[in-house]
């Protein structure tokens, strides 16, 4: 797909949809710089990386707007190839003619994505760097801004280097070993390959692990908070929100829906579920929000159990904290201003909604319970199933490996699975991913991006 296309100029706006202060069209392409100089009828030819003034005149010689341009000249641009950037007001009327005149003049407009598409083909960037900037458009917190701009600035793909180069340097060894095997030259005892490919391994397995808490950054999580009527489930919520989101009242059965609020904690996006209380009732409206509270829970990624400290734990709580066993959760001990921590068999976060006290204890502690065991400041994190997949074919690969070492089966076999494991690792860099998957990623993009 890429070498029939790339001959193409094209042409998109950059900027988002709707009026602005400016508005940039962007040019790409080995005729971007004389279309240009044809639409702004210049007298003098652009100059690479140096802003210009410029009048946009219509056919007739009618001025629309005035505009600043700038030449990148290939390949010291983000595509790699010429790069025009006309700013002109952010009339979107203006900038889609001035799209339709550089068409007129032989361009054409860019499918979604086909800048970085392009950028892509060229080598300028991988397919980890692409993913990326998309990630980095569509990021909602500057958390999740700060680890897409790391990968686009290449960690993943610093990352999994060392282990691909020592993956090539493995099979070098091995296939010196099949063309030696006449002469009965042990190249390498199993012992020493096995060594290598746990060097190659471990490495990868770490990564791996980096997913949970990749993901959780990228798509956000979503927090239930449950507990019985009254213990100040809407109180918790409303001051995890920052704002007086749900109502409270002293009256046990306020909450009647699951009340939804989008928070960022620590930089994750969350969306938090405030629930009705749980409890047998006779009221029709109340067993509905209760069945709904129950849904909440069962959706939930994580659970905020809430408990009234002025009423101890009841044996119903009990058997709804065990049922937690095995899913991410905290129990909230509320109320600590009216009444003593209760001593219990499990830990319990004091709160007091109302006070304030303990909310940042229990926001360190949500934090801890996303993390998991990640660094939060590691680099070069896996943060969607792509990715993930890709890596994980490497891994089961390297596994194998070793196992067949196990299993005394002949060197040369090996190197089919260590061959898959390479095969891995360059489909998450994208050096072999089939272009019909390449052109689901990239449709994924703004036009203009
Ligand atoms: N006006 C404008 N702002 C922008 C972009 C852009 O293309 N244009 N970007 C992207 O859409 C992002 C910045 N990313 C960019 C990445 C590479 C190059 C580039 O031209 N690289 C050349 C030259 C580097 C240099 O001069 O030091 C290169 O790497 O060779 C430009 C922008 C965000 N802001
Ligand atoms: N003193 C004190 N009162 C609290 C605290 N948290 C909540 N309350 C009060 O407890 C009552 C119930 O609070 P809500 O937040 O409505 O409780 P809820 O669990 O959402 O109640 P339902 O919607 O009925 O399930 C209100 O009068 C709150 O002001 C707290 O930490 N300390
Ligand atoms: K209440």
């Amino acid at each position: 797909m890429a070498e029939t296309t790339t001959q193409d100029t094209i042409v998109a706006v950059s900027t988002p949809p709707g009026r602005g202060g400016i508005g940039i069209v962007r040019l790409s392409g080995p005729e971007a710089r004389g279309i240009t100089e044809k639409l702004l009828a210049l007298e003098t030819a652009l100059e690479p990386r140096r802003a210009r003034f410029a009048h946009l005149n219509d056919e007739t010689g009618q001025r629309i707007d005035d505009a600043v341009v700038t030449f990148f000249a290939a390949p010291n641009s983000y595509t790699g190839e010429d790069v025009i950037e006309i700013a002109a007001h952010g009339s979107p009327v203006v900038l889609e003619w001035i799209v339709r005149r550089a068409c007129t003049l032989g361009a054409r407009p860019a499918h979604a994505g086909e800048f970085t598409e392009r950028a892509f083909f060229r080598g300028r960037i991988d397919l980890t760097q692409a993913e990326a900037v998309r990630d980095l458009i569509d990021a909602q917190t500057i958390e999740q801004a700060r680890v897409a701009a790391e990968q686009v600035g290449g960690s993943l793909a610093k990352r999994i280097r060392p282990c691909k180069e020592d993956l090539v340097a493995l099979i070098a060894l091995l296939e010196a070993g099949i063309d030696f095997a006449e002469d009965d030259i042990d190249v390498a005892p199993s012992a020493q390959i096995e060594a290598r490919l746990q060097a190659v391994l471990s490495p990868l397995e770490d990564l791996l692990a980096t997913f949970a808490y990749g993901r959780i950054l990228r798509e956000g999580v979503r927090i239930a908070v449950i507990g019985r009527p009254n213990a100040g489930k809407s109180s918790l919520f409303n001051a995890l929100a920052e704002r007086e989101r749900a109502i409270v009242t002293p009256i046990a059965g306020t909450t009647r829906d699951v009340v939804t609020e989008r928070v960022s904690i620590g930089g994750i996006p969350v969306e938090l579920m405030d629930t009705a209380g749980l409890r047998e009732s006779e009221d029709f409206v109340e067993q509905l929000g209760i069945a709904r509270s129950r849904e909440a829970l069962a959706e939930a990624d994580l659970v905020l159990f809430i408990v009234d400290l002025q009423h101890g734990i009841s044996e119903e709580e009990r058997e709804t904290i065990a049922s937690l066993e095995g899913r991410p959760h905290l129990v909230v001990a509320n109320k600590i201003d009216l009444a003593p921590l209760l001593a219990s068999d499990f830990a319990l976060i004091p709160t007091s909604a109302n006070t304030g006290e303990g909310l940042d204890r229990l926001r360190e502690a949500l934090l801890q319970q996303l993390r998991g065991s990640q660094n939060a400041s590691a680099s070069g994190l896996l943060t969607n199933l792509r990715q993930r997949d890709a890596v994980a074919r490497a891994v089961e690969a390297l596994h194998r490996a070793i196992e067949a070492i196990h299993a005394s089966i002949p060197h040369e076999m090996l190197l089919l699975d260590i061959y898959e494991a390479l095969r891995g690792l360059d489909e998450l860099t994208g050096s072999t991913t089939a272009d019909e998957i390449l052109g689901v990623i990239f449709s994924t993009f703004c036009i203009g991006k």
